[in-house]
């Protein structure tokens, strides 16, 4: 539906002493028809200029960025309109008409696109429906609650029929509760819409909630892409290891562990359970075979998508040599690491 290839965005220096700076840096992406995918990284990574890439509000310095089969970097002005026709946008502060109503706001991308006034009614009340505000209608939208606001926003968004929507950071400036009602709306925008969605957050919570695929960024590369669950149960690069840590810690952190240390006896292992790999019982089995003792100190299950993954750290105590071995055997089935002290890595105990 989308594809970047070989994309590099150069904003040139501000002035005569500045540098130059590479927002995108040789990007390749491919987006998937129907997928959710998530965009990650810290700011200045290059997020928002992919995006506006896309949806071709800027050229690339070199490279080509086609959507739906039409390559918008070399579109004249009024080819562009049509194919802005086929992307929604929504945004963090959702960038609605405050002095217009619902109805005003949604029927603005209608206007523009030409479309009838005799077939504004029927839309719009078919798009309040969607998003449950069909009470609002005639209301101003300054005098909605932040998620109502992203609704009417999500609302305008899908007034012309897009099959792609552009979302960036929607629920940054929602509460938690807020949050996880329009993430179920934009969930019900892909499924029963069919509508593909570039997502640009910062909150992981958000990706595993909605992505099917997560792309990590950093210094304008895409640094790591990969469906959500292995993203999640194995990040590779460091910069997605940390987004993921916010959510699901591999392992006690190092004042975390001093502070188990105190508490159990024993060597401390982190296990990490994937689908497909050994069940925990499968693991047990092998510590009591071998007369080894163990304790669960840190950890648990996660799910993504209906999959489940865990790190689980055990305490683990016995003789010796019946310990070492019974974690050599379990290394064969799962991923074994030894929780690193603080003093080891360098960080000072409380
Ligand atoms: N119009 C511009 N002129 C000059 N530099 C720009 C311009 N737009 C973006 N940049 C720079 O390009 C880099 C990438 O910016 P971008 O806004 O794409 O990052 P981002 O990942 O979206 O960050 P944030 O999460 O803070 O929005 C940054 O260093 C930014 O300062």
């Amino acid at each position: 539906m989308i594809r970047l290839a070989d994309v590099s965005r150069v904003f040139p220096a501000r002035s005569r002493q500045g540098a130059a700076v590479t927002a995108l840096d040789h990007v390749d992406l491919d987006v998937r028809a129907g997928e959710v995918l998530g965009v990650v990284g810290y700011s200045g990574a290059g997020k928002s200029t992919l995006l506006r890439l896309v949806n071709a509000l800027d050229r690339p310095t070199s490279g080509t960025v086609t959507v739906a089969g039409r390559e918008v970097s070399g579109l004249s002005e009024r080819a562009l309109r049509e194919v802005r026709r086929d992307i929604g946008m929504i945004f963090q502060q959702f960038n609605l008409f405050a002095s217009r109503t619902v109805w005003g706001n949604i029927a603005y991308p209608l206007t523009v696109a030409g479309v009838p006034k005799d077939q504004h009614r029927d839309r719009i009340s078919q798009l309040l429906h969607f998003v449950g505000l069909a009470d609002k209608a005639h209301v101003h939208v300054e005098q909605l609650s932040g998620g109502q606001k992203q609704r009417v926003g999500i609302a305008r968004a899908l007034a012309t029929d897009p099959r792609i929507l552009l979302a960036d950071e929607p629920t940054s400036a929602l509460d938690p509760q807020t949050t996880a009602e329009v993430l179920a709306l934009l969930r019900r925008v892909n499924e029963e819409l069919g509508v593909t969605i570039v997502l640009i957050t910062h909150e992981m919570e958000v990706v595993r909630s909605l992505a099917s695929r997560v792309a990590v960024m950093e210094a304008g590369r895409i640094v790591e892409l990969g469906d959500t669950y292995d993203v999640f149960a194995a990040p590779q690069h460091l910069a997605t290891q940390r987004f993921v840590s916010t959510l699901v810690e591999k392992g006690p952190q190092p004042r975390a562990l001093d502070r188990l240390r105190e508490r159990h006896a024993g060597r401390m292992v982190t296990l990490s359970f994937r689908d497909g790999d050994a069940s925990p019982a499968d693991v047990f089995a092998a510590f009591i075979e071998r007369g080894v003792t163990f304790e669960l100190v840190h950890g648990g299950v996660e799910d993504v998508h209906g999959r489940t993954f865990g790190h689980l750290t055990f305490a683990l105590t016995g003789e010796g040599a019946a310990v070492a071995d019974a974690v050599s055997y379990v290394a064969t089935l799962v991923e074994v690491t030894t929780p690193a002290p603080a003093a080891e890595i360098g960080t000072e105990a409380p």
